[in-house]
C-alpha cells in the first residue's frame, strides 16, 4: 500500500465475490468503501478473483492459482461468500466449492479468524433472547482457522464406502499462536478470556488446555476460564454478557458463532476479519444464502461490517472504520433494513440498504 504524505493511502483490494448472494453484498460493500475513500481522500483499486462453485464451473478449481496471485499481490481480500446446491446435494462430487475456502485460507496462512458479536444500540429487541440478556453484549470469538478437524488426515471413506472418518490433529505451535493473539487481545479489551475445549473428551482440547495453562502466568492482567463446548453453547446465549474474548478450535469456533448470530438479532449482522501469514481477508460469517440469490434481499451489513473490519485490521484506519460502524448504526435506527430485520416496517432492497449506507457516509460532513 502507498501512503503520500497527507497519510492518505492508495490501496488495492482482491475482491472475490464468490456464489449466491455473494456478488450482490460484495457490491454494497464496494460501495461503502468507495464513499468511505471519497470522503477520507484515499484511493483504491480492485481485481476480481473466482473462488467457489464459479470457480469450478468456469475453471474446474474452487481456489484457481491466479486467484491466489491476486490475494498475495492485495493489501486486502474482501470475500462474499461460497457454496452451492448443486455441490451441497451431491454428497459424492469429486470437487467442492468448499475446498476452495479451506484451500484459500490455508495458503494464504489465515489461522485466525476474529468474529466480533455485539448487539447494536436499540436493536435488543430483534434478538428472540431477551432483550436484558443481550443489552450490552460484546465479546470477540477468536475462532483457529487452519488445522484441526477441517484440515486433519487421513480423511475419507473404507473402500466398501460404509465407514467414514475424519482426524482432528492440533500441534502445540499452532495452540500458542492462536491462544498469544487470544491473550493479547483480551488485555487490549476487558482483561476476559474464555477457553473453550472439550477437554473431558478429546486428546486435542486436552493439549489446548495444557498449553494454556502453560501461557496464563504470561498473562496475569487477564483472568481465564475453561469452559467445555457444550456448556459454552449454552451460555453465549442464556447469559452472553459473561463473555469478552472466547477462543477455540476451528469446527467449535464455527459452530458457536452462527449461534452467537442469535444475540445479534441476524446472521446477516456479523463480520469477521482473518489474519495470519500473508494477506488479511474479510468477510461476512454467513454464507451463500442461495435461497435469497439475485433476489436483492439479503442483508448486506455483515459484508458491510466486514468493510469496517478491513480498515481497522489491514489499513491501520481505525477513524474510517469507526464512520462506517456508525453509518450502520444510523441505518438500523431509520430502519432501513432488510427483510431479516424488518419487523413491522417495510423491508429495504439489499441495494438499498448499500446505498443508504454509502450516502451516510459521503453527507456526514453535512450534518
Ligand atoms: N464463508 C462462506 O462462504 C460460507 C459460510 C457458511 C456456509 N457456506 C455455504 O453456503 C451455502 C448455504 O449454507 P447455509 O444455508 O447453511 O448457510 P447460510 O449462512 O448461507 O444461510 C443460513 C441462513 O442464515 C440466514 N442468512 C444468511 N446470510 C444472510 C444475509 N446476508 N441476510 C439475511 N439472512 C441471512 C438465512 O436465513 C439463511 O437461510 C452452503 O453451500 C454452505 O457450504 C459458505
Ligand atoms: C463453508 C464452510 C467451509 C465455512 C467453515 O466452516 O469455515 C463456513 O461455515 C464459515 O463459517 O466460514
Ligand atoms: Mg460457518
Amino acid at each position: 500500500m502507498k501512503l503520500n504524505k497527507d497519510k492518505k493511502m492508495n490501496f488495492k483490494l482482491a475482491v472475490l465475490a464468490g456464489d449466491g448472494i455473494g456478488p450482490e453484498i460484495m457490491a454494497q460493500a464496494l460501495k461503502v468503501v468507495q464513499a468511505v475513500c471519497t470522503r477520507f481522500g484515499h484511493e483504491f483499486s480492485c481485481e476480481e478473483a473466482l473462488v467457489g462453485a464459479c470457480a469450478i464451473d468456469a475453471v474446474g478449481d474452487p481456489y484457481p492459482k491466479e486467484t491466489h496471485h491476486t490475494c498475495l499481490n492485495a493489501d486486502a481480500v474482501l470475500f462474499g461468500a461460497l457454496g452451492s446446491p448443486k455441490y451441497d446435494n451431491n454428497p459424492n462430487a469429486k470437487v467442492r466449492p468448499e475446498q476452495g475456502l479451506l484451500k484459500m485460507r490455508k495458503s494464504l496462512g489465515l489461522y485466525a479468524n476474529l468474529r466480533p458479536v455485539s448487539v447494536f444500540e436499540g436493536m435488543e429487541h430483534h434478538s428472540p433472547l431477551k432483550e436484558e440478556r443481550v443489552r450490552g453484549a460484546d465479546f470477540m470469538c477468536v475462532r483457529e482457522l487452519t488445522s484441526g478437524l477441517y484440515f486433519g488426515k487421513p480423511q475419507g471413506r473404507s473402500e466398501d464406502g460404509n465407514t467414514a472418518y475424519d482426524t482432528c490433529i492440533y500441534t502445540r505451535e499452532e495452540i500458542e499462536r492462536i491462544l498469544k493473539l487470544a491473550f493479547e487481545l483480551a488485555q487490549s479489551r476487558r482483561k476476559k478470556l474464555t477457553v473453550v475445549d472439550k477437554a473431558n473428551v478429546l486428546a486435542t482440547s486436552r493439549l489446548w488446555r495444557q498449553v494454556a495453562q502453560e501461557m496464563e502466568p504470561r498473562y496475569a492482567d487477564v483472568e481465564t476460564e475453561y469452559m467445555f463446548v457444550d456448556n459454552a453453547a449454552m451460555k453465549l446465549i442464556q447469559n452472553p454478557t459473561h463473555f469478552d474474548v472466547l477462543v477455540t478450535e476451528n469446527l467449535f469456533g464455527d459452530i458457536l458463532t452462527d449461534e452467537a448470530s442469535v444475540v445479534s438479532g441476524s446472521l446477516g449482522l456479523l463480520p469477521s476479519a482473518s489474519i495470519g501469514v500473508h494477506t488479511s481477508l474479510f468477510e461476512p460469517i454467513h454464507g451463500s444464502y442461495p435461497q435469497a440469490a439475485g433476489k436483492n434481499i439479503a442483508n448486506p451489513l455483515a459484508m458491510i461490517l466486514s468493510t469496517a473490519m478491513l480498515f481497522e485490521y489491514a489499513l491501520d484506519a481505525p477513524e474510517e472504520g469507526r464512520c462506517i460502524r456508525e453509518a450502520v448504526q444510523a441505518s438500523l435506527e431509520a430502519k432501513v433494513v432488510t427483510e431479516d430485520l424488518a419487523e413491522g416496517t417495510p423491508a429495504y432492497s439489499t441495494s438499498d440498504v448499500g446505498d443508504w449506507v454509502a450516502r451516510w457516509i459521503a453527507k456526514k460532513e453535512e450534518r
